[in-house]
């Protein structure tokens, strides 16, 4: 099938890796993370809960994180993915930078990446309807700008973000599927 939807896909659960879903604020990681997490019948764990406090509050006036912001919240990520190397899950972390991914695979080298990937007027589109969330979508300029895309050596997959939740992460499985296949 060209195109299956997640319920295709969702009685199977024997995927071990971990899989970070990457991507620019408003791309969908929150959305799409815990359907492709009930796909591959492993837990979820929402990036967002790992900031501290203060990156909230920065975020939430309007000021983009720096690399010194985003160290410890990488960290606390990375740790999550360690601890469930193995025994699969999936994690939410926009995780724009080449060096932050680095970060992760330090901490668990066997970290997957979904990056979703969309057209920033679609997704400044759904930022803007979307509510009572702290990361203004003046701070998408910030987020494109700092993003590098997944590197061919880097192991992971590049799924497009338009259609419904449900096609995007069956999209997103039957990709990690087919690369987390043993040959
Ligand atoms: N495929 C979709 N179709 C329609 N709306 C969507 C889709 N995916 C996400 N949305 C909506 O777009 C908005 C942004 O999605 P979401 O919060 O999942 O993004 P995010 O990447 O987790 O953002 P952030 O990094 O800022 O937390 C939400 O209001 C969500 O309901
Ligand atoms: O690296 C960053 O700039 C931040 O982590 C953001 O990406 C937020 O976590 C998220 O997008 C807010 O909704």
């Amino acid at each position: 099938m060209s195109n299956p939807d997640v319920s295709d896909v969702s009685d199977v659960s024997d995927v071990s890796d971990v899989i970070v879903v990457m991507g620019v604020a408003g791309t969908g990681k929150t959305t799409i993370g815990p359907l492709v997490a009930a796909g591959l019948g492993v837990p979820y764990a929402e990036g967002d809960d790992f900031h501290p406090p203060v990156n909230i509050a920065k975020m939430s006036a309007g000021v983009p994180l720096d690399d010194a912001d985003r160290g410890p919240w990488l960290d606390a990520i990375g740790a999550w993915a360690h601890e469930r190397a193995g025994r699969g899950g999936v994690v939410s972390s926009s995780a724009l930078k080449r060096a932050y991914r680095d970060r992760l695979r330090a901490a668990a080298p066997g970290v997957v990446f979904l990056h979703l990937t969309g057209d920033r007027a679609l997704i400044e589109e759904r930022m803007a309807g979307r509510r009572g969330h702290f990361m203004p979508a003046a701070l998408l300029d910030s987020q494109f700008a700092t993003l590098e895309p997944l590197g061919r050596d880097e192991a992971g997959v590049a799924v497009d973000v338009s259609g419904s939740p449900e096609r995007i992460a069956g999209r997103a499985v039957a990709a990690l599927r087919a690369m987390t296949a043993p040959a």
